[in-house]
């Protein structure tokens, strides 16, 4: 294939121009009749162009001079050599893409990613919240009063995707001011007071929905609207629970509350007014079965009948991230942003984090009561397992002259709310807690969080160890752990090591049977008493004392037990002789008068024959 054929194929479908070049036979430049389609189609400074680069072409190859056989396509690119300019974008393509690129700049340089369509341009201060989206410069003040002067990174992508109207998941680690970040956009949307909840949020517990509904006074003072949390729901309140959330514009509970105020026959409350349904701490309340029965989702499924409206939206938080909630986002979720700050379930890189082998339960208390010597920095937040164990261990420390208290769902919620509150304000130093307490709770200040009880699984470590070092500050985390917890032990390892902790490398090779850790990490383990009397255990000596002693004692045991057993053979023996003697005597009595009674009959029986023959 020639050199012809080669351009041919090269420029098939191109239109250009080209001439025969002047050459020093008589050959004439011929005008090629394309000229004219090109002429009429350029503008006069394009065709001037065209005139002054055209070169014209040999129309052989022969007549070709080096140099002067350069084809020239229209506006002067030359084939064969490459091209020096790109196609020029249009100016707003341009802009466009600077923007983006300064964009994607901007989330890498504060951790954030969005994935979706169109995901809006994130936050660079709150005075963006007045110039692009309109929002009220009281709003934006009374965020300034509370103490945030600047967005948290998960509030800079947050809020201008639900300001414009977007549902997101969004995954951001403890303390990082995920609340604020779904209440601003509620109260901007919201508009004034019109009562009739056109907002919804759930949460899994009592507690942290009165949190929430804390900083929403706080973040509402400037507005209208009426915020409201959903309290103890018994027969006789149900109608007080009713006319409260008529009157509310925000509504904060948990599913369970909700759920059986809308399920009470005399109970007429109305959700099709709710334009955003806020699911905060979301693979919590997905937790549970992975099919569709569990509690949450039948929960889930009923508010979002209730909340019939075609323009409600739904908005999810949490610091951990699983699939069951993403999946159930990506399906239900029309045009879904999902918004993910730092790595994805990781533990708050503000948080020291430690391991601390205490060998047995008996050594976790000893090793706690050594950490109170050496000067614990109230406040303290302590987890345990489980009800009992929080109850156990307040006994045992309650006489250690701390300020200690103790909170579980064995306790009535007036008892919880005072703990949380006495807590929040100083009066209580250190607090023993369950999971109750382990998602959301805001206590300002908690700058150590012992887990007394190893977490069940690596999301609880995470949400623990997150009560501290919110909000920017630091705070410290250790973790105790026995003999009976190393095969759980990577799992909370390896989170360490994600969020920069040094961690022994050979916790990182632990091999865990899956098995047993998933029914490990289901089930709390079974862990002995917290207590110092029953589990006394003496030491060696005394043991060896007491095992001769025992000894001694046994033997003794046994020789009396024989001393005992013999004196009764005797006395079995003895009296047996008595009978046997009595038996004989009787006997002597009975053969005499048996012989007498034989003689007798003999007598008569064997009476000598007459002489007879
Ligand atoms: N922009 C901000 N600037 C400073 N502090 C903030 C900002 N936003 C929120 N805070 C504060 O940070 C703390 C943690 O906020 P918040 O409880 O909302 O965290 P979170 O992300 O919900 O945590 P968790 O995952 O544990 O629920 C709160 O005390 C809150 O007042």
């Amino acid at each position: 294939m020639d050199a012809y054929d080669i351009f041919k194929k090269l420029t098939k479908g191109l239109k250009f121009k080209y001439r025969v070049l002047g050459v020093k036979n008589d050959t004439q430049s011929a005008k090629t009749p394309l000229k004219k389609d090109i002429d009429s189609q350029k503008s006069p400074e394009i065709k001037e162009e065209i005139e002054e680069e055209e070169p014209v072409l040999s129309n052989s190859e022969s007549d070709c001079e080096s140099g002067k056989d350069d084809l020239h396509i229209v506006e002067g690119v030359k084939i064969g050599e490459k091209r020096k300019k790109k196609i020029k974008d249009k100016p707003e393509d341009l802009k466009k893409k600077l923007e983006l690129e300064e964009q994607n700049r901007f989330r890498n340089e504060h951790g954030i990613k969005a994935v979706g369509r169109h995901v809006p341009s994130a936050l660079k201060d709150f005075s963006e919240l007045t110039s692009r989206y309109n929002v009220s410069s009281a709003l934006v003040e009374t965020i300034t009063q509370c103490g945030y002067t600047e967005p948290t990174p998960v509030q800079r992508q947050a809020l201008p995707c639900m300001l414009e109207d977007r549902q997101i998941l969004a995954c951001a680690p403890t303390g990082s001011g995920k609340t604020a970040a779904f209440l601003v956009p509620l109260l901007h949307v919201l508009g004034g007071a019109q009562g009739g909840p056109r907002a919804l949020i759930l949460c899994p517990t009592r507690e942290l929905a009165h949190q929430i509904y804390r900083e929403a006074l706080r973040l509402s003072a400037s507005t209208q609207l009426r915020c409201s949390v959903i309290r103890n729901v018994k027969e006789s309140k149900v109608k007080e629970r009713e006319a409260t959330i008529r009157k509310s514009d925000i509504v904060i509970s948990t599913p369970n509350r909700l759920c059986y105020l809308l399920n009470q026959d005399n109970v007429n409350i109305s959700l099709d007014k709710v334009r955003w349904l806020i699911i905060d701490e979301a693979d919590k309340l997905f937790e549970g079965s992975a099919d569709q029965t569990s509690d949450f989702r039948q929960q889930l499924e009923q508010v979002l009948t209730a909340c019939g409206s075609k323009q409600r939206r739904v908005a999810m938080f949490s610091a951990t991230h699983t699939p069951a909630v993403a999946k159930w986002c990506r399906h239900n979720l029309r045009g879904l942003i999902a918004i993910t700050v730092g790595q994805r379930n990781a533990a708050t890189h503000l948080v020291e984090q430690e391991l601390l082998y205490c060998g047995n339960e008996n050594g976790k208390l000893v090793a706690f009561r050594q950490l109170v010597q050496k000067g614990l920095k109230p406040p303290v937040l302590v987890f345990v397992q489980s009800k009992d164990r929080a109850k156990q261990l307040f006994k045992e420390l309650i006489y250690d002259g701390i300020n200690v208290d103790v909170i579980h769902a064995d306790r009535t919620q007036t008892q919880r709310d005072n703990v949380v509150r006495s807590f929040r304000v100083g009066r209580i130093w250190v607090l023993i807690c369950t999971e109750l307490m382990g998602r959301g709770m805001d206590f300002r200040g908690v700058n150590l969080v012992i887990n007394y009880d190893f977490p069940p699984s690596a999301i609880s470590y995470i949400h623990r160890i997150g009560r501290a070092g919110r909000a920017g500050q630091s705070g410290r985390a250790i973790t105790f752990f026995t003999q009976d917890d190393v095969v759980n032990l990577r799992s909370i390892a390896s989170v360490m090591k994600q969020s920069g902790c040094d961690v022994p490398e050979y916790m990182l090779k632990l091999k865990q049977n899956p098995n047993k850790r998933k029914k490990l990490m289901k089930k709390a383990p079974h862990r002995d008493k917290i207590s110092t009397i029953l589990e006394k255990r003496p030491d060696k000596r005394k043991l060896e004392s007491e095992k001769d002693l025992n000894k001694e004692n046994r033997a003794k045991d046994t020789q009396t037990v024989n001393d005992a057993r013999n004196k009764k053979q005797r006395k079995v023996s003895s009296q047996e002789q008595k009978i046997v003697k009595q038996k004989k005597g009787t006997d002597k009595k009975e053969n005499k008068k048996g012989k007498k009674i034989n003689k007798k009959r003999k007598k008569k029986a064997f009476v000598k024959p007459a002489a007879s023959s």
